[in-house]
């Protein structure tokens, strides 16, 4: 039987009653900032054992539904043998599935409250020796070796947390994960559809995206104002022979402006700017770095910048003189390619391997300091957040 708290107006009892989860030693209470309003009711409840106060900034919706957890587990296929990432496990009711099917378990939690009730519920159930416990960001933490990644994650994170997978060092075989339903369809999506966007060609690029179901907002607590869905990502086993660092810089400038043509992005002064300094090893006027190039993909449109076609921004008349030739230089390429009038998301990726080929063989490179290994200054173009 719930027990309801005895102090509550009913409605918000009510409430807590719903959101009451079990653990086999007590109780957890779960309610959220806005559900609740006297805060001093939440603080007295702070202080007795097994009460979370789910924090919305983390993107603390927990999955509560034992079947959609079962298939997410049984989808898988966790082998015996397997160590399993999870990265927000909160308070472990996937956790626990992952420590029945796999030998080893590994955890990435933020939130030390969340970190000490997992453990809690692993101890009571004597798991403890086959869970490794992080408690860091998971965009800064290092992870171990790992054979497979299931996780709930939290939905603010999907863009960086997915391109540290897919394009760290550690190979794995793949990763099972619970997103934002819009966020899984950009990464499922191919050119030509609206969702297309470069996460969709960065991943394509390394990894195969199957969708697995759909989940209900219903299915988690508290309730989440989005839907969510399950896909499967599964790095190929061969992939093409390119820079990763210098692809990751293409496709940001590729897709700076995604519903412009590729000789409207490139030729606009901003960029035919970056890519000459670049050319003669100068770096951005923005950074320091000698071959930096960090584009702002969310809108460097030059006449924001200040910039006329004088080009009074900058004062370097020796970038200047060479600029005519080399903004031709980029014409002829788009030009050879029969690039110049297409937009990038309607391009495959073979297409724009070759455009960069292009590129490459008139000698033009792109760089980026927010490199695709360092998750932390990763910046896609999509907004993923609920
Ligand atoms: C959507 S909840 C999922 C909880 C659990 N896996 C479940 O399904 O019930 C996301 C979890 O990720 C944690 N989290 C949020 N940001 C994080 C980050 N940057 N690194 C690691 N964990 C994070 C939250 O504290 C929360 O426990």
């Amino acid at each position: 039987m719930l027990r309801r708290p005895a102090s509550l107006p009913l409605c918000l009892n009510r409430l807590i009653l719903r959101q009451q989860l079990r653990t086999k030693s007590g109780r957890q209470y779960a309610a959220r900032d806005d559900d609740e309003d006297d805060k001093k009711i939440r603080k007295k409840k702070e202080n007795q054992e097994g009460y979370i106060h789910l924090k919305k900034s983390r993107g603390q919706h927990l999955l509560t539904n034992p079947r959609v957890l079962d298939s997410i587990v049984r989808k898988s296929n966790i082998r015996p043998t397997d160590t399993v990432l999870e990265i927000g496990p909160g308070t472990g009711n996937l956790t626990l599935k992952l420590l029945e099917a796999a030998e080893k378990v590994v955890v990435v939690e933020i939130d030390k409250r969340m970190v000490e009730f997992l453990s809690k519920r692993v101890s009571e159930r004597g798991l403890e020796n086959r869970l490794t416990v992080i408690c860091k960001d998971a965009l800064k933490a290092e992870f171990p070796r790992f054979d497979l990644v299931v996780a709930n994650i939290p939905y603010g994170i999907s863009s960086p947390l997915v391109a540290k997978l897919v394009f760290g060092d550690i190979p794995f075989r793949s990763a099972t994960l619970l997103l934002q339903k819009e966020f899984a369809r950009r990464l499922l999506a191919n050119p030509g559809d609206s969702e297309f966007n470069r996460l969709a060609v960065n991943v394509k690029l390394v990894a195969e995206v199957e969708f697995v179901t759909d989940v209900s907002k219903r299915d988690f607590l508290p309730c989440p104002k989005v839907d969510s869905s399950v896909v499967i990502i599964r790095p190929k086993a061969e992939i093409p022979n390119v820079d990763l660092d210098e692809w990751w810089a293409f496709t940001r400038t590729c897709f700076s402006k995604k519903n412009k043509t590729l000789g409207a992005t490139f030729k606009r002064k901003k960029k035919v700017m970056e890519l000459l300094r670049i050319s003669k090893g100068m770096g951005t006027k923005d950074d320091n770095s000698v071959n930096g190039c960090n584009y702002d993909c969310s809108d460097d449109e030059d006449e924001e910048e200040g910039m006329n076609d004088e080009g009074d921004c900058y004062s370097s008349s020796c970038l200047e003189m060479g600029m005519s030739s080399f903004k031709e230089k980029i014409v002829r390429v788009l030009q050879s390619g029969g690039f110049d009038d297409k937009r990038p998301s309607k391009l495959s990726k073979e297409e724009l391997l070759h455009l960069l080929s292009l590129f490459n063989q008139a000698g033009i490179h792109f760089y980026d300091l927010a490199k695709p290994r360092d998750a932390g200054n990763v910046a896609f173009a999509a907004s993923d957040s609920p």
